[in-house]
């Protein structure tokens, strides 16, 4: 009999609990993105984030100059250089986000039960009485009754620094609000959350653009974090403006869903996107508390199925300032895992945070022991029931692989590809051993120049789930001769050796295509 269960079907053994966990070369198969900040920006704090496993750097263009993010990459550089990590860039938007604008950078002390006006002449400065903001449409936006939240950027839910307001009236352009709870708003930066309510504001903004098209171009950026996706309209306009950047046709699109807008168009948006940031931070604002595990659920479920990378924010906030992180939060790290999440997105914890470093670290060692009672076998039935029959050759090589290696107890599966559609496919059916990624690199022109393809495509996988890329040297030509095919095998199998997680007598599964048929081999090692 089968159960329904996100664990493993076997009662786990009391005493299995307190084995101590098995260091691997790679701390886990979910992935960590990091949002680097002034707390995480020299060399030797972001080699110490690479080496506990972050595999993704998030720069948030909501602050920070441009010359600040780029001494920040070019750190970035230095350390995946001496850690010999990769690390793949993610830029995100500022979109139709609100912020209050505090140019003095004083505090500003709120009274429950008094009132503010929220005013969109910035000339104001801000004070107990006045806030400013970036945005001249709210009085049009809001009626009497609508909740406001105002916090600190990334705030933490566990600061005195963010204040609930209700819009009491409109007067002109500007709103007054009635503070629901006393609060000190210190820094210079504060974001506003209308709960419910549109911004007509473009999600795509020309400040935006410029930054895309200035800084994302120059440093050839994976992928692209689309805040306050509200359409699938939005991610068709970001990928058509992609298009006209050169190389950034192939950064790939995560449309972040942060607010109930993003959530009932969910399914559309999900077609059109490469993936998808479950932004828990502002969704949670705008959703009632109890409803934000059922959309968790279903968001991640709807990415399994359609193979898209799910990547899970605002996990471990307490972290920022404390070494470990509460019952609470690592409990749920663990069951965004059982979910089938892809990935956990760090906020606070390393931009500001005091512990960087640790706080990527026990993030893994707790993916890491989700994914040991993962159950598969569930998950493996169920994607291929919701897949259906009859399945494309590609996808059932895929599950097959997935099948077969577990089946033999394999400690790899290694899977040759150039556009990293085998690999992804392969990654969908959730192996529960790595899959390291072959990417071939493709001679390719765009009538001005020859260049080689690979680069995307191995760094891309970095956000999903089981997927290690290794691109392979270009002098390899991309068709699949066998001699080629054996030479590329051989260094993969190195490469797998040198990191630890193939070793003599293994058996390995591989994906490949041999001439022009696509195989699934197994093969045991010697020694
Ligand atoms: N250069 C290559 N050499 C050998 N096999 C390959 C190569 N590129 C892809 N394959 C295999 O071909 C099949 C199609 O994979 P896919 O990733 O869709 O290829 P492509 O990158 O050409 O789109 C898979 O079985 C994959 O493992
Ligand atoms: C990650 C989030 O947003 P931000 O882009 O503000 O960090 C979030 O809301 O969870
Ligand atoms: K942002
Ligand atoms: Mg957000």
């Amino acid at each position: 009999m089968h159960s329904n269960h996100l664990l493993l079907e076997e009662p786990i053994r009391m005493a299995s609990i307190l084995e101590p966990s098995k260091s691997s070369f790679f701390p886990a198969m979910t992935k960590i993105v990091g949002t680097l900040g002034p707390k995480s920006r020299s060399v030797e704090t972001i080699s110490g984030c690479l080496k506990a496993g972050m595999s993704v750097a998030r720069f948030d263009f909501s602050w920070g100059e441009p010359e600040y993010h780029q001494e920040t990459l070019e750190n970035l550089k230095m350390a995946v250089k001496s850690t010999k990590k990769l690390c793949a860039v993610m830029l995100d938007t500022v979109g139709p986000e609100l912020q209050v604008v505090n140019k003095v950078e004083k505090s500003i002390s709120l009274e429950a039960d008094k009132t503010v006006i929220m005013t969109p002449y910035q000339g104001q400065e801000a004070s107990s009485e006045v806030l400013p903001i970036n945005f001249d449409g709210l009085a049009k936006a809001v009626k009497t009754g609508d909740t406001i939240f105002v916090g600190h950027y990334l705030f933490t839910g566990s600061e005195t620094t963010s204040v609930w307001l209700e819009v009491e009236s409109v007067k002109g352009d500007d709103v007054v609000c009635k503070i629901k709870n006393s609060a000190t708003l210190a820094g210079s930066m504060f974001t506003l959350h209308v709960c419910q309510v549109r911004i007509e504001m473009p999600t795509l903004s020309e400040k935006d653009k410029e930054v895309i098209s200035t800084w994302g171009v120059k440093n050839k950026i994976d992928f692209l974090s689309l805040s306050y996706t509200r359409h699938a309209g939005d991610v068709r306009e970001a990928r058509e403006y992609l298009s006209t950047l050169g190389d950034l046709s192939q950064t790939q699109i995560f449309a972040k869903i942060e607010n109930i807008e993003g959530l009932t168009h969910f399914d559309e948006i999900l077609q059109e996107a490469d993936g998808i940031i479950l932004s828990r931070g502002n969704l949670g604002i705008d959703l009632p508390p109890e409803k934000v595990f059922l959309f968790q659920k279903a968001a991640v479920y709807k990415c399994n199925m359609a193979g898209k990378p799910a990547v899970v924010t605002r996990v471990v906030d307490s972290m920022t300032d404390n070494l470990r992180p509460t019952r609470a939060e690592a409990t749920d790290v663990a069951n965004a895992v059982l979910d089938g999440s892809d990935a956990i997105l760090l906020g606070a914890e390393t931009l500001r945070g005091l512990y960087p470093v640790e706080t990527i670290s026990i993030v893994g060692k707790i993916c890491a022991e989700a994914e040991k009672v993962f159950n598969q076998d569930m998950y493996f039935k169920k994607t291929v029931k919701y897949v259906g029959e009859p399945m494309t050759h590609l996808e059932s090589i895929a599950s097959s692989a997935v099948r077969a290696a577990i089946k033999v107890k394999a400690s790899v599966i290694i899977c040759f590809t150039s556009s990293g559609r085998a690999a992804r496919l392969i990654a969908k059916y959730r192996p529960t051993m790595p899959v390291l990624s072959v990417v071939i690199p493709r001679l390719k022109t765009n009538q001005l120049r020859w260049s080689f393809s690979g680069a995307f495509e191995a760094r891309q996988s970095l956000i999903v789930r089981g997927l290690f890329p290794m691109l392979a040297d270009p002098r390899h030509p991309a068709e699949s001769t066998s001699a080629t095919n054996e030479s590329v095998l051989k260094v993969a199998l190195d490469h797998g050796k040198s990191a630890g997680v193939i070793k003599s007598h293994d058996r390995v599964v591989i994906c490949q295509k041999v001439g022009d048929a696509s195989v699934v081999k197994i093969i045991e090692l010697e020694d």
